[in-house]
């Protein structure tokens, strides 16, 4: 850790203020490359595919997430991420491909059931969720209740047992993410942070046992950032699975066990952050000077030695120093903030 009031560019560090906590491994079964197997995999993907007229938005061969852990799924825009999170969470369907969660097959599963089945993501507040008070959006998270069955209505007591314990269970994640106070504000009154902190307690709600957050630090002011790790590494802790799309690198180094990337719809590139984040293909993925050569390299697009190896080589390092120069101001930005 740096010392107070020094920039944290130790890029293996966790960002200052936060208490690194251990990092769950021996996951997978031999080398980590694209489509490794899991000791214990929670979900199998194989030769998943979605096109967009032309366009491929997923191209997924083989892909194993691992029980327990957390993962980020990772890439520049466009790679694929959110098409592959709507697929697998039965929001958007495959031209081609299966896929399981807990061993059962998910394939043309509906979204509903594969929430009621605990695999659950986040969602924005949408316009109509922020007319809801905060309380609602966290009921609306909750599944199987009773009071869903028509002939539920007709059992008013029945009714209300169900609808006292929801409102306990709401009440009692609302505390834990502290928002209790905020129950009966409309959720639109919000703020970023706290709208990704009702997200995932909304999420909650259901008791899953996989927890898919898309860019949970998007919009998250600074102050609120430490919070948000700490109940995402909580629910590791607490058992269950996590799975998320998100940009910002250090957040990934920090909370990750294992990272998945992509590229231009594949997966490029599997492992632990630390490993995967020194991986000159994935650099270049982000930040390389010859994104389309590297990218289409990675990819399988174009034959590696139609990639000019020196130029590269020079590119990824150069590429890897302004990484690192980026996510130092980043830090120290953050600190001056938080003063
Ligand atoms: N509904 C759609 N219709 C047409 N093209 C789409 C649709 N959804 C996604 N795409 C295209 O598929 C590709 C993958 O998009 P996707 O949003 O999954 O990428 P991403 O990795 O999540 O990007 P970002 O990090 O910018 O969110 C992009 O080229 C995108 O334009």
């Amino acid at each position: 850790m740096p010392a107070p009031g020094e920039p944290n560019t130790d890029a293996t560090a966790p960002p200052t203020g936060l208490v690194a906590r251990p990092k769950t491994t021996g996951l997978h079964v031999g080398d980590a490359a694209p489509g490794v197997k899991k000791v214990d995999p929670i979900i199998v993907a194989d030769g998943v595919r979605r096109q967009f007229g032309g366009l491929t938005a997923v191209d997924v061969e083989h892909l194993e997430i691992p029980r327990g852990a957390i993962t980020a799924l990772i890439g520049p825009n466009g790679a694929g991420k959110t098409t592959l999170f709507n697929l697998l969470t039965g929001f958007d369907k495959p031209n081609e491909g299966t896929w399981t969660f807990d061993g059962r097959s998910l394939s043309g599963v509906p979204a509903f059931k594969v929430a009621r089945m605990g695999q659950v993501r986040t969602f924005q507040l949408t316009k109509a969720l922020g007319l809801l008070t905060v309380l609602d959006n966290m009921k609306l998270g909750a599944t199987g209740q009773r009071g869903e069955r028509f002939w539920a209505g007709m059992i008013p007591a029945a009714w209300r047992k169900q609808d006292s314990a929801i409102e306990n269970r709401a009440m009692e994640l609302l505390a834990k993410f502290k928002l209790d106070a905020k129950a009966g504000d409309f959720a639109a009154s919000l703020s970023g942070g706290q709208r990704k902190l009702l997200e995932m307690a909304r999420a909650l709600m259901s008791e899953p046992k996989l927890v898919m957050l898309d860019e949970p630090m998007a919009g998250v002011n600074p102050a609120l950032t430490e919070s948000l790790l700490d109940h995402i590494l909580d629910l590791k802790d607490q058992g269950m699975t996590v799975l998320f799309v998100e940009h910002d690198m250090h957040m990934v180094r920090h909370i990750a066990d294992w990272v998945v990337v992509m590229a231009e719809g594949r997966v490029v590139a599997e492992g632990d952050p630390y490993s995967v984040m020194q991986d000159p293909a994935v650099i270049d993925a982000y930040l390389g000077a010859h994104q389309e050569l590297d990218l289409g390299v990675v990819t399988g697009r174009y034959a590696p030695e139609e990639a000019d190896v020196t130029t590269d080589a020079a590119a990824s390092a150069e590429t890897a120093a302004a990484q690192e120069e980026i996510l130092a101001e980043a830090l120290a930005e953050i600190e001056e903030e938080e003063k």
